[in-house]
């Protein structure tokens, strides 16, 4: 299958696009965004991807967040992907839960049976996708930034360490940051890689910035009435891990907000002027 446009509206004197293509990584049909800014008209321009979080697809984002105004101010392209592999091959969570399995990829390379067929959201989401986008749209070349939500920005935050070479800087909204140590984090790194912590740290931010991983310019928002803090998010242990590591980081919490696209649309503003500086966007 060749790259297939589902949709295409002018948005904020841009393009918001949605495609889908039969993605090898991950073995079956995959859907995702683009937004291009009107500045995409003229010649490449940088780009930000965008991961999303537990049951998201690639249109929570682009549909919540609010997000294409500053993109297009900022002349930045949105890139943003699809939380699992789909389709009726992909095996799912035994129980149907939500936390597992479709809608949950969790970002890594899965190792184990089942789920190694299908669930390399990591090679999908850092190489096959980036790949695809710059040989089809105006993006430029080496000009990459990422961010993520929740499990998202867990993949953000892993994808950035892991990958200093190819993002000139990561964020976050209420990101899983130590998944090795919280109940989704531990079920699904579990399931997909096996039991043994060891082999987890890898995909683990608290983990890779304790084992001397480089980190770029970072930026985490947190909102302080988020149900899902204290048991899965852990933002304490990003920040001693970050300052044990001695990596500069900003790293905020915002009184009041939940875990919702809400708290993210107050803030997304922010988060590509973030982006949009260590970019050199227009
Ligand atoms: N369906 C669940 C709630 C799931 C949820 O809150 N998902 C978040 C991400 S959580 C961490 O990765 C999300 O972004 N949801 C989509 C949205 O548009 O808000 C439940 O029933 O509790």
């Amino acid at each position: 299958m060749a790259l297939e446009t589902l949709a295409a509206s002018r948005c904020f004197d841009g393009e918001q696009l949605r495609l889908r293509h039969a993605a090898t990584t991950v073995d079956c049909t995959m859907t995702f965004s683009v937004f291009l800014p009107p500045q995409a008209r003229q010649g490449p321009v940088p780009v930000l991807y965008w991961l999303s979080g537990l049951t998201c697809t690639d249109e929570n984002f682009v549909t919540k967040a609010g997000a294409q105004r500053y993109a297009a101010e900022a002349g930045i392209a949105l890139v943003a992907a699809d939380t699992s592999p789909r389709g009726d091959a992909v095996p799912d969570d035994p129980e149907g839960a939500w936390d597992f399995g479709l809608g949950a990829g969790f970002y890594v390379n899965a190792t184990e049976a089942p789920w190694r067929d299908h669930y390399r959201m990591y090679d999908y989401v850092v190489h096959e996708l980036p790949a695809l986008v710059t040989a089809e749209f105006p993006l430029r070349d080496g000009q990459a930034a990422i961010a993520g939500h929740s499990m998202g920005g867990h993949g953000a935050l892993v994808a950035g360490l892991r990958n200093p070479d190819r993002y000139a800087s990561i964020s976050a909204f209420a990101p899983i940051s130590a998944p090795s140590q919280c109940p989704w984090g531990r079920k699904a790194l579990g399931h997909y890689l096996g039991p043994d912590p060891t082999r987890w740290r890898a995909w683990d931010a608290e983990a890779l910035l304790r084992d001397g991983a480089s980190a770029r310019p970072l930026l985490v928002d947190q909102g302080g009435a988020d149900g899902f803090l204290e048991e899965q998010l852990m933002p304490e242990r990003l920040a001693a891990a970050c300052a044990d590591a001695g990596v500069e980081a900003t790293l905020r919490q915002q009184p009041g907000y939940d875990h919702s696209y809400y708290f993210i649309a107050s803030f997304i503003g922010e988060h590509i002027a973030f982006h949009a500086e260590r970019l050199g966007a227009a």
